[in-house]
């Protein structure tokens, strides 16, 4: 549907005339909907608006006849079901009882469940499964139950446009999809009614299912930090005789020592799994090991843990701004001015403290601008504009940037107090001494990562090397498939990196279906053995061809690929590519013109190729 008409509004207040179908509109199916609620007539009225024609079926048709366009054929549910070729089920799921004298007429049809529970249902049946049971003979599609009656009513262009799907017929699913495409919307077929149904139906009551964990950690957090300095700032001073002046502080002071302790230890959080997963690939010496379910899980909710923090840090920052309007303030203010004059005490300036301020001012300001561009950045309209590269660096460089910046204003606000005795109250030491460990921690080991050693294998492992496995090409090496081989061996026209290989054991144990093993089956020991160190020779210029440090011309790689071709599938039997197939053709060609060459004779050009496109593109 053009997005101009997705505006319109769609439920025809009746100054819509009839809408004919025209000649194209003839094969489009006719719908049948069954219920005449909410999602039943802004569902019938946005088919009518997008040329469809609608059979409404109701207990009670003459009722609720005026609610219906007029375009819209309101009648028993008998008679829908029998004209509708798809069908939705517009109902409760706990009325589906009453269409069970509908089964003839659904036979062979389409039906769709739009339903959802009133619950979250886990492991139990889904109210498709059970429509489905109920209509072995239909082919039940879930779907549209995650999209309102109001979006389908107003359009979908303010919200999301996904209309997630599943059904066990995939002919069903095409005809689902296509007359959500022509509603405005973007069908998403999520699989098979056992394995989705269920899910789909709990989504719309889960209440923001990925931030249940990062709000809780940050709540957790917040109660943490609050009852710590709580002890430390209202309830030692009572303790130790002060005069019942410390309960003010519950409000806004001890909230915004709070504050910025759970932004940074959040903000840590962030990139903490990062770097355990860093550390993992190390010690494994591979990317291609699953990570641990928890650690999965916190990687994927960086995004709201990040703003979490920032939340905090923005608060904080409000908090801060608000500090000296405070009655508190003032009244503090005005004694330690009249305990000054008493002492005469003519200019109060501390030097050392001025620039302590003035640079914890300065950093935490840096902070929050770097954590609001952070912020910023994770909007998804924002976040679709850049592309992975920016997304990386905005991310990791500038959220790194953040939590040092953060870190360095927890510590300067620190300063040496972590050395005064007098600020371990009740034994316990500042609140920032508390919060800056993880943060330092997970600093020192993005800058231990960083390390040249580290930062080079870290980069290998995820370019796809393993530690305890190296690469080689398949060559394969039966006359079946030799036959058959068209573009076998290294891919050397598409782009260095895309050549075919595949991971075999450690070295020098060779692997059947390898050209090592396969060349040993010639008879004679000796001649295995002078086999067998040709095509390690062999091999080993194949391995090299790969770490060439510039890409060979296309000419020297069509020799490369001439001779490799020839060494391991001998002579080119097959046809020509076509005219278009451009790089097929180079290939073929390159081929070809090692035609009648025995496979040793391949095999030493290419080894003597390699030796002179070493010194020519370096190694
Ligand atoms: N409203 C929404 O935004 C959305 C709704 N849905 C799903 O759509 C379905 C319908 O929801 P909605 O339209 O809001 O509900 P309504 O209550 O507005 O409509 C339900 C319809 O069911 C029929 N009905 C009511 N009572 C009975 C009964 N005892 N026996 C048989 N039929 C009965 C009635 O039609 P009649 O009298 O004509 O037979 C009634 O109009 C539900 O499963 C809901 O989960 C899904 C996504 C969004
Ligand atoms: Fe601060």
């Amino acid at each position: 549907m053009p997005r101009e008409e997705m505006k319109r509004p769609l439920i025809a207040g009746g100054g819509a005339g009839p809408r004919p179908l025209e000649a194209s509109d003839q094969g489009t199916p006719v719908v049948g909907v069954l219920g005449s609620g909410d999602f039943s007539r802004s569902l019938t009225g946005r088919l009518v608006a997008s040329g469809y024609r609608v059979v409404v079926g109701s207990r009670s048709p003459k009722r609720c006849l005026p609610l219906f366009p007029e375009e819209a054929e309101v009648t028993s549910q008998v008679e829908a079901a029998s004209q509708g070729d798809l069908v939705f089920v517009a109902l409760f799921p706990e009325h589906y009882s009453t269409l069970a004298g509908l089964g003839e007429a659904l036979a062979g049809k389409v039906l769709v469940d739009v339903s959802n529970g009133v619950q979250v249902n886990l492991g139990g049946t889904s109210h498709a499964e059970r429509l489905a049971a109920m209509f072995p003979e239909s082919h039940v599609v879930k779907g549209f139950n995650t999209v309102s009656a109001w979006a389908l009513q107003t359009g979908s262009r303010d919200g999301n446009r996904q209309v997630l799907l599943c059904g066990d017929s995939a002919e069903a699913k095409a005809a689902v999809c296509r007359l959500c495409r022509a509603l405005g919307f973007v069908p998403v077929d999520t699989g098979l009614l056992a394995a989705r149904a269920l899910e789909l139906e709990n989504l719309p009551l889960r209440l923001f299912p990925s931030w249940r964990v990062p709000l809780i950690s940050t709540l957790a957090l917040f109660a943490f930090f609050y009852l710590y300095n709580f002890l430390r700032d209202v309830l030692q001073p009572l303790a130790v005789g002060g005069r019942g002046r410390a309960f003010y502080k519950m409000p806004v002071e001890t909230v915004n020592v709070t504050l910025p302790a759970v932004a940074l230890v959040t903000l840590a959080l962030v990139y903490a799994p990062g770097s355990l997963a860093a550390a993992l690939q190390l010690s494994r010496g591979t990317k291609y090991a699953r990570f641990p379910g928890w650690l999965d899980r916190w990687l994927g909710r960086r995004k709201q843990l990040g703003l979490c923090g920032f939340a905090c840090a923005a608060t904080h920052a409000v908090y801060s701004l608000c500090l000296p309007m405070r009655r508190s303030a003032r009244y503090k203010m005005l004694n330690e001015a009249f305990k000054q004059v008493k002492a005469g005490v003519e200019d109060s300036w501390q030097e050392e403290e001025v620039w302590r301020m003035e640079l914890y001012l300065s950093v935490g300001i840096m902070a929050l601008c770097l954590l609001s561009l952070l912020a910023v950045a994770s909007l998804p309209s924002v976040a679709d504009s850049l592309n992975w590269r920016e997304f990386t660096f905005v991310q990791s460089g500038v959220g790194l940037a953040a939590l040092a910046a953060a870190t360095l204003h927890t510590l300067l606000f620190g300063w040496d107090r972590a050395f005064h005795r007098d600020q371990y109250r009740l034994c316990l030491p500042p609140t920032f001494m508390v919060a800056v460990p993880l943060p330092l921690a997970v600093l020192a080991s993005r800058v231990a990562l960083g390390l040249p050693c580290l930062a080079r294998r870290l980069a290998r492992i995820r370019r796809g090397w393993e530690k305890n496995r190296h690469l080689r090409f398949t060559l394969d090496w039966s006359p079946r498939k030799m036959v058959s081989a068209k573009t076998e061996g290294p891919d050397y026209f598409s782009s260095p990196g895309a050549m075919r290989a595949v991971p075999v054991g450690p070295v020098g144990r060779p692997n059947r279906g390898f050209i090592t093993g396969s060349l040993a089956a010639a008879p004679g020991e000796e001649e295995i053995q002078a086999t067998r160190r040709h095509t390690e020779a062999f091999e080993k210029a194949v391995e090299d061809s790969k770490v060439l440090l510039k890409r060979p011309s296309t000419e020297d790689l069509g020799v490369l690929y001439g001779l490799y071709k020839q060494s391991t599938a001998g002579d080119v039997t097959t046809e020509r590519p076509g005219v278009l197939d451009f790089v097929g053709k180079k290939k073929w060609d390159a081929w070809k013109a090692r035609e009648g060459v025995s496979k040793q004779e391949a095999m030493d050009g290419y080894i003597k190729a390699i030796e002179g496109f070493k010194t020519k593109y370096g190694f």
